[in-house]
């Protein structure tokens, strides 16, 4: 028996267009947290409808709408890795897509555009807000299951994910023939291990000696490359976002750290710095994550698509205003109200 969709969100989701007068939509200054929670999944199927992918792939509406849905319910609610987050890194991808025009420019085929929106949308399902070295050092059922071939949560996320579509109704990949959906999987499961940030800081280096060099769309290890940097890309843009959308992220963040701290410390290890609520400064830790790795990776995509220039000045706005926050929060510290400062 599979979760039956009920014909009204079929029917929200057809005429979701601009029903609920939400505008720039598609545009790169749009914040995805400030749509309605129970408009998420409908404005999901309106990324997949906008990029012509249900078209293309003769999707059903109905297989699509529930896959959607059980993603959804496959998320917990963590202070940070949750639904949310799922969606607004989603967002993202549908806004590189489209204003990077990726696929007419032939830097993703239909089916590379299909499984990566699927990716962003399913790279963190089932997420328990605790981190990969978390799970290895507490000895989780995770942990026992995948920690011999390293990036525990990502292959998780995967596992979840081939759970979701192979449950009847829900499998959008049911058209493709056997080539494809071998393909199509392939893709899906390099697209999520490439979210473990271990894997990240091993390509970082390739990322750029193939950015400097020329970006060759018919040399396959170029294509992993770059759909890797996307799905990173993805994975931070709330940092490429207005001030108080990405500081607000932040916080999750810290606060989805801080409880993993607090648990290290219940269970009598004590947890690095940046998850100990007594030891961290949130604005020096974030000056640094932007300085070494966003900044960096959203500068190599610049060097590709010159449109990406105003997002890397809206990171070094950001940064600049956690640099403030810093000399303000100093200031504090100096004056011997660390307590208040903490409470800033
Ligand atoms: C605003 C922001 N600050 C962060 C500060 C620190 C860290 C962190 O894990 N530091 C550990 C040291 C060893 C570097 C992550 C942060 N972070 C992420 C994030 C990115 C991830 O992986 C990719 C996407 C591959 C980088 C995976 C998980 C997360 Cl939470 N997303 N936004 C943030
Ligand atoms: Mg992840
Ligand atoms: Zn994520």
């Amino acid at each position: 028996y599979h979760m039956k969709v009920e014909e009204d969100i079929v029917q929200e989701i057809l005429n979701c267009k601009d029903e609920h007068n939400i505008k720039d939509f598609n545009k790169f200054e749009f914040s995805p947290r400030c749509v309605p929670y129970k408009h998420m999944p409908c404005y999901t199927i309106k990324m997949f409808n906008d990029l012509g992918l249900i078209k293309h792939w003769k999707l059903k509406l109905s297989t699509l709408t529930r896959f959607i849905l059980y993603v959804k319910k496959g998320y917990r609610d963590a202070l940070y890795h949750n639904w949310i987050h799922a969606f607004s890194v989603t967002h993202f991808g549908y806004l590189l897509i489209q204003n990077l025009n990726l696929i007419n420019e032939n830097y993703m085929t239909h089916m590379e555009a299909l499984v990566f929106l699927v990716s962003c949308l399913c790279h963190d399902i089932d997420h328990r807000g605790t981190n990969n070295s978390f799970q290895t050092k507490s000895s989780t059922v995770l942990a026992s299951l995948y920690s011999s071939e390293g990036s525990v949560m990502e292959r998780h996320h995967f596992a979840q994910t081939m759970c979701i579509l192979n449950k009847e109704g829900c499998n959008i990949f049911e058209n493709f023939n056997s080539e494809e959906y071998g393909q199509a999987l392939d893709l899906l499961k390099d697209n999520i291990l490439a979210t473990d940030l271990a894997c990240h800081f091993r390509m970082m280096k390739k990322q750029e000696e193939m950015i400097r060099g020329k970006f060759d769309n018919t040399d396959s290890e170029h294509k992993r490359l770059f759909i890797h940097i996307l799905m990173t890309c993805c994975d931070l843009s709330d940092q490429t976002k207005q001030w108080k959308v990405s500081k607000k992220t932040a916080e999750e963040i810290y606060d989805e750290f801080f409880s993993q701290g607090d648990l290290e410390k219940s269970m009598g290890s004590s947890p690095i710095e940046m998850m100990d609520r007594e030891r961290a400064s949130i604005p020096d830790l974030q000056v640094q994550f932007i300085t070494d790795i966003v900044l960096p990776l959203f500068i190599n995509l610049s060097t590709l698509f010159p449109m990406v220039q105003s997002l890397v000045d809206v990171l070094k706005e950001n940064r600049a205003l956690w640099e403030v926050s810093k000399s303000i929060f100093q200031k504090y510290v100096e004056a011997g109200m660390k307590g208040i400062a903490i409470l800033l």
